[in-house]
């Protein structure tokens, strides 16, 4: 079972909440790393469940409004989503408890196997398609990401990748985060009308994908390389994008190109691209 599927506490409807864990159900091991909002280690549920625990550091998060949102994030469930189990809030600091992906980031596993993996399109393009498939799901479910890229994906046993994190952005308090002037606002994924107004939408989700596609299809390089984010702010506003990366093929650049119309309405859906890509991935692999 997983702490989500697990049946209710005895005391299910007194105070205990379905997604609410009790911390005496959680063993602490090792750290695996630290995000937004502080250091996140590897635990046991019930001594034999893997998760992966957020702990949360003082100040970095607007913690009620997200223990409300949580509610709603642990009934967002697929194969290619990280799972949210629940949340200790009983204590401080709070806790968020996720499904556990025991190869980390998307990125770093793009980097570390770049040389297995650039010979391998067929792979890469299954891993586009996965991280589609679970974009899909949120977007059928009117639920924006907000901060999709490489860095914000997992991956599991094999090869498995799983969005991570999503939704999470409207609750970090760091405004060098949060506002597009902020040295954290992750500008080399954003369209231009989050650029210009922060209006995001499962549109602006699309144009982050495309750039998802092409971390992918380069095996971990930074998009746009060493520029300056007011460079790429000016690029982007001109209509400038990303150049085919070398190992991809020409019809999943074109993929790529239409994530980045510059108009949102000009955009596919999740919906549309997992189609095409599956298409695709028929015929070349
Ligand atoms: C507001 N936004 C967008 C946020 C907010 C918080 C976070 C992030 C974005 C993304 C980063 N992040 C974060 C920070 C730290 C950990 C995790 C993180 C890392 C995991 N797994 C692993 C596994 C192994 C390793 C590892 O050390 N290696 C090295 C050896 O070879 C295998 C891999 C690292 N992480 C994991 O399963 N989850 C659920 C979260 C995560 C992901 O969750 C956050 O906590």
């Amino acid at each position: 079972t997983s702490p989500c599927d697990r049946p209710a506490p005895a005391t299910a409807g007194l105070s205990h909440d379905k997604w609410e864990i009790d911390h005496d159900d959680l063993m602490l091991l090792e750290e695996l790393g630290s995000g937004q909002f502080g250091v996140v280690r590897r635990g046991k549920w019930r001594g034999s469940i893997d998760v992966a625990v957020k702990m949360m550091k003082e100040g970095t998060m607007s913690e009620d409004d997200f223990i409300e949102e949580a509610k709603v994030m642990t009934k967002l469930q697929h194969t290619n989503l990280v799972q949210l189990y629940g949340v200790c809030s009983k204590n401080r600091p709070i806790f968020i408890v996720t499904e556990y992906m025991r190869y980390g980031s998307l990125l770093n596993h793009l980097r570390r196997h770049e040389q297995s993996l650039s010979s391998n399109q067929g792979l890469l393009l299954d891993m586009c398609i996965q991280v589609c498939k679970g974009m899909a799901y949120l977007e059928r479910h009117n639920y924006i990401h907000r901060d999709l890229a490489a860095r914000n994906c997992l991956v599991g046993t094999d090869n498995i990748v799983k969005v991570a994190d999503f939704g999470l952005a409207r609750y970090v308090l760091d405004d060098q985060y949060t506002s597009s002037g902020g040295s954290k606002f992750p500008i080399k994924w954003a369209p231009p009308e989050v650029l210009n107004y922060t209006r995001f939408s499962s549109k602006s989700d699309i144009w982050a994908y495309g750039v998802l596609m092409w971390e992918v299809f380069s095996c971990g390089k930074m998009p746009y390389g060493r520029l300056k984010n007011a460079e790429v702010v000016e690029r982007v506003q001109k209509g400038l994008i990303l150049e085919k990366p070398k190992a991809c093929y020409k019809e999943v650049y074109d993929v790529m190109r239409k994530c980045w119309a510059h108009l949102p309405e000009n955009r596919p859906s999740f919906k549309v691209l997992k189609e095409t890509l599956v298409g695709i991935s028929q015929r070349i692999v």
